[in-house]
């Protein structure tokens, strides 16, 4: 410290954060906080100072740049690790996660650098002394390597973010290749994993892979705070590859899969049109069969349709049929310049590629029918399910992010002489907000759990289970529950984090996006007020009228 007080002006300008050592003396002319306050700090323990105003990612970008060394004897890396991956602490060299041959033990998954320390930051299943009937020691490292993958692009995506940029195809082809895109599809990916020799994030094998880790692996996705991006890359895959692989039987199914499983090709799905969302019965883009039998040729536009500005592949709900539900079709499209696509401006950012897409007679082979002619509507009611679940994971996943950004605010932030966490009054609010966080996720762990339950009921008995669909009410009950804790969390969170939570960079930059988008998702995928009636209607399903108030205990 001795020689570090030394540097103590603006032509020489040294400061400690951490226990390491930041020559600023080029950099305080381009700091976007200014170059004199910096001198506040001049030859001296600025970490107190630093943390006020910076996330620790400011470190990580400017460390390889500024750090000339670590003040002796110092606890270095205390509050901020700029190692981010597991490193053997017998040979101090990195671990490959993704490795399988190498066994990990819970207590050294534990240390991972990327596993939030914040209280709420993680699931609570990876709480001192908490116990899960969930979680396993293997759905732990799997979010670890799924968190090393999304820490890896996490530069390109704030880039894109907030340059309005699509994913590259790079990316898409680093997902596939990875066995990222086959597990966000969770088990329906599994077969094509095996098929093709796909490695799993975390050495995890297709065989073991279940409901969870799909959870988290949605969570993870959106937990990389890029909301427009995150959906960019690969909302529309989501939901567009499973009816692909569960209805189509056409000729090009195994190369379709394929090629977009990889990543070489992209797919989304076409059902919400201007005229109609929700209400799939009125929808009006048509398919008409040609003379021969041998094409359709569609007509009509479907709207807010995201991925669709890169998109090869629209899986698209047509009318082939009367009037009415019995009349729809989903059909397999691929594009062309009968097919046209215009980018619309939404709440986040345009690397979602949400699109208006227009049929303007396209002709389409008839072999491209997915599931039977006119039996749409069931085909897109199970899809449904699948995509309502995923939302709320990914939900929640961005939740904990900000949650977790909360909760560091209140403590590095100073008001009135003290933290903010100082203050009573913020910490109910904090309370309230992590309260209905835990209640979500506890829901949302319990919907998971009987998820894969059902589904290895029907893979064992398809006569009995296949066609119960007596989850759908309470998957929309979950998708509900989950975006009106987003508007809690959204309201709490933005109170808390005050200015930083409307600034577009910043602390409060996760913040910021999550209030600016959650409302999407209380409309995507079937609104709240869908949701909470499909709950309600279905519970009604396994009761009987009969039943009096008061006529039982
Ligand atoms: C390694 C040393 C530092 C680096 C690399 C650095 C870098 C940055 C960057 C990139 C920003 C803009 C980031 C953002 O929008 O979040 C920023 C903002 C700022 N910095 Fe620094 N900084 C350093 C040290 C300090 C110190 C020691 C202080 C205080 C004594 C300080 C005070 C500020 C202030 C007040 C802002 C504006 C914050 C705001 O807009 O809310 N910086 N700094």
């Amino acid at each position: 410290m001795e020689e570090v007080a030394k540097h103590n002006s603006l032509q020489d300008l040294w400061t400690v954060i951490d226990g390491r050592v930041y020559d600023l003396t080029k950099f305080q002319k381009l700091h976007p906080g200014g170059q004199h306050i910096l001198l506040d700090v001049a030859g001296k323990d600025g970490t107190k100072a630093f943390y006020a105003f910076h996330k620790n990612e400011v470190l990580t970008k400017y460390f390889p740049r500024l750090c000339i060394g670590q003040v002796a004897e110092a606890k270095v890396g205390t509050m901020w690790n700029p190692v981010k991956r597991l490193v053997d602490t017998s040979t101090g060299k990195l671990i490959d996660i993704n490795d399988p041959s190498i066994s990990l033990t819970i207590e050294q998954l534990l240390a991972h650098p990327l596993l939030s320390h914040a209280p709420f930051g993680e699931t609570a299943a990876y709480k001192k002394y908490y116990e899960s009937p969930y979680y396993t020691v293997g759905h732990l490292r799997f979010r670890l390597a799924c968190r090393e993958f999304y820490d890896e692009i996490k530069e390109e995506a704030e880039a894109a973010e907030e340059s309005q940029e699509y994913p590259s195809n790079e990316m898409f082809l680093k997902m596939g290749k990875r066995g990222i895109l086959a597990c966000k599809i969770g088990v329906m990916g599994m077969p094509f994993a095996k098929k093709y020799g796909i490695p799993l994030p975390g050495g995890i094998q297709p065989d073991d892979f279940d409901f969870f880790h799909e959870l988290i692996i949605h969570e993870e996705h959106c937990r990389l705070g890029c909301p427009g991006y995150s959906d960019g890359l690969g909302a529309g895959y989501s939901i567009g590859l499973p009816p692909i692989i569960n209805f189509y039987q056409g000729p090009r199914r195994e190369e379709i899969i394929r090629e977009v499983i990889l990543g070489e090709k992209k797919v989304v799905l076409a059902i919400t049109g201007p005229e109609a969302g929700s209400d799939v019965a009125n929808h009006t883009t048509t398919a008409e069969l040609s003379a021969d039998g041998r094409s359709y040729t569609v007509r009509g536009v479907k709207k807010w349709i995201t991925n669709g500005m890169f998109a090869d592949y629209f899986v698209t709900a047509v009318r082939t049929g009367g009037k009415g539900l019995k009349g729809i079709s989903l059909l397999l499209i691929e594009k062309d310049e009968r097919v046209q696509v215009k980018q619309l401006t939404c709440s986040y950012s345009k690397s979602a590629g949400t699109a208006l897409v227009m049929y303007e007679d396209h002709v389409c082979p008839a072999d491209r029918i997915m599931g039977a002619v006119n039996g749409g509507f069931k085909c897109i009611m199970l899809n449904f399910n699948h995509e309502r679940w995923m939302i709320a994971a990914c939900i929640l996943g961005f939740m904990r992010l900000v949650v977790g950004d909360c909760v560091m605010w209140l403590n590095q932030r100073q008001a009135f002489g003290k933290p903010l966490m100082d203050q009573p009054v913020l910490r109910f609010k904090l309370g309230q907000m992590c309260a209905a966080m835990e209640a979500l996720q506890s829901y949302t762990d319990y919907v998971t759990f009987n998820m894969d339950k059902y589904y290895r009921r029907m893979k064992d008995d398809p006569k009995t289970w296949a066609n119960r669909d007596y989850l759908a009410g309470e998957i929309g009950l979950l998708k509900y529950q989950t975006t009106r804790t987003a508007h809690e969390i959204a309201d709490g969170g933005c109170q808390l984090m005050g200015g930083r939570a409307c600034t577009r960079t910043g602390m409060g930059k996760h913040m910021e996006r999550f209030n600016r988008v959650y409302k999407i998702f209380s409309i995507y995928g079937g609104s709240e007020e869908i949701m909470a009636d499909l709950g309600v209607r279905q519970g009604l399903r396994e009761w009987s009228p009969e039943d009096r108030l008061l006529s039982k205990m």
